[in-house]
């Protein structure tokens, strides 16, 4: 059946949608089954993903009617895909019953649910969204973020710069001393350590054997060094009501440094629900959202799902306070240069996505989290391709990894972040700071390649 009389409307205009602020708005790259074309499945999807299905019901109304979701664009891509986009009517949106707030859920659910699976459909990924005002203030949004670390930290509030961190690794196999016993190393030297996303309650590292023990490391780290120290902890859990235990744990076992903790959520496996039970129910800590698994739908080889740009930006309606937002080809992970705008779109007031320019009206900065393959040497091509480096950074192999340990490791990447700053080139900074030159000696082969020449100027043989 050809529902495009129906869910389609291709006079509409994007910039009287957006005017009038009643719909949000979503773009797709899309690809019909062989056999079909493109805008009436185009307008099988919208009425998939809103008030409809494959067939006329004979409950529907007029009112229902009026709030279709309708696509008002279908053009060819050159790759031979097409750009969807369709209109959703704010009023499809489920609310809460508790405070009328909105849900990352049932935007997902409309958006990217049922309309995954469809028969007609050979894939469709969504690579941007629009949020209008009287929907964007209906999400929480964050309520802690970088700044609040700053303050913690002594440092200056606005462009108070990098926050060096670490993962602990190995990722598992670390029983309780062991791993106090590394948070306290990095810390002489570092600012901020998370748990690695699947470190949690294992038998051998009961969650309160070990959350002891790192309180009291952090307790002898900030004696020591006469600094604020920060631990993010992984609370993630199928469960709301173990997220809350574990919290509640955490925060009690820290004491009197509790405003130091932050909370891991794994939320892309974990889901919405987790971010926001933590979210709620801790406001005050700054909330972790990790995104294990993401690539699965993210990745630029999955044809469905999202894109890391959609994910993240859902982030900041949810109120993470941090996000990894990739290493923009600078690390192990996938990405490319250009993802800086994923990095625009959460800390910034105003940003462009690809499709869509969104408006934040004063709704907090999100901050990007920078992880995965990271150490010294690459800190200075990732902040110059960024245009700042306002970010928290963790490397687990560049700070354990490094030849010297995981003291030598936390201070190469506070002075990596300190020869950026100061414009200095990193070989020559390295002459003056010894464990910076020690992560060259550590990560030769990044050396060689960002460094020609390295080995001369610092006086190290081949
Ligand atoms: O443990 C690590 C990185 O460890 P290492 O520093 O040893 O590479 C994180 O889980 C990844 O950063 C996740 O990826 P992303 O940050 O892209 O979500
Ligand atoms: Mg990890």
């Amino acid at each position: 059946m050809d529902q495009s009389n129906r869910y389609a409307n291709l006079a509409l205009k994007e910039e009287d949608l957006i005017r009038n602020g009643g719909h949000v708005l979503c773009a797709y790259h899309f690809k019909p089954k062989a056999g079909y074309e493109a805008v009436s499945t185009a307008a099988h999807f919208a009425a998939e993903s809103s008030t409809g299905t494959n067939v006329e019901v004979c409950t529907t109304d007029d009112f229902t009617r009026g709030v279709d979701a309708l696509v008002y664009e279908v053009t060819a891509r050159p790759d031979g895909d097409f750009l969807m986009k369709i209109a959703y009517p704010l009023a499809l949106f489920d609310r809460n019953i508790t405070d009328g707030r909105a849900m990352i859920a049932s935007f997902l659910t409309l958006t990217i649910g049922n309309n995954q699976g469809m028969g007609d459909v050979e894939y469709a990924k969504m690579h941007d969204f629009y949020v209008p005002p009287a929907y964007l203030q209906l999400f929480d949004g964050p309520a802690v973020n970088i700044t609040d670390l700053w303050r913690i930290l002594g440092r200056p509030l606005t462009n108070g710069g990098m926050i060096a961190g670490t993962i602990i690794k190995p990722k598992l196999g670390l029983r309780p001393k062991p791993f106090a016993d590394a948070c306290h190393e990095f810390w002489l030297g570092g600012d901020f350590i998370k748990n690695d996303e699947p470190q949690g309650n294992q038998t051998f590292a009961p969650l309160k054997e070990t959350i002891t023990l790192v309180a009291d490391a952090m307790r002898r780290a900030q004696d020591t060094t006469g600094e604020a120290k920060l631990f993010s902890a992984n609370i993630t859990a199928d469960d709301p009501f173990e997220m809350i235990a574990r919290g509640e744990y955490i925060l009690e076992t820290f004491a009197e440094n509790a405003h130091h903790v932050a909370f891991l959520v794994d939320g892309y496996v974990a889901g919405a629900t987790a971010v926001t039970t933590c979210r709620r129910r801790f406001p005050k800590q700054f909330l972790h959202y990790h995104r294990a698994g993401h690539g699965a739908v993210t990745s630029p080889q999955a044809k469905r799902g999202y894109t890391a740009f959609v994910h993240c930006k859902m982030s900041r309606l949810q109120g993470a306070s941090g996000i990894h937002t990739g290493t923009m080809g600078f690390g192990k992970m996938e990405g490319e240069s250009a993802d800086r705008a994923i990095a625009y779109m959460l800390d910034q007031d105003v940003a462009q996505g690809p499709y869509y320019r969104q408006e934040w009206l004063g709704t907090k900065a999100t901050t990007p989290i920078i992880s995965g393959g990271m150490n010294a040497l690459r800190l200075p091509g990732f902040f110059s391709n960024l245009g700042h480096s306002n970010v928290i950074q963790t490397s687990g192999g560049g700070a354990f990894g490094h030849k010297d340990g995981g003291v030598a490791g936390a201070l190469s990447l506070r002075q990596a972040h300190e020869a950026w700053q100061k414009g200095i080139d990193l070989v020559d900074y390295a002459k003056e700071h010894k464990e910076l030159a020690g992560a060259f000696e550590s990560f030769t082969s990044d050396a060689d390649k960002l460094y020609p020449g390295w080995r001369q100027k610092l006086g190290v043989a081949a």
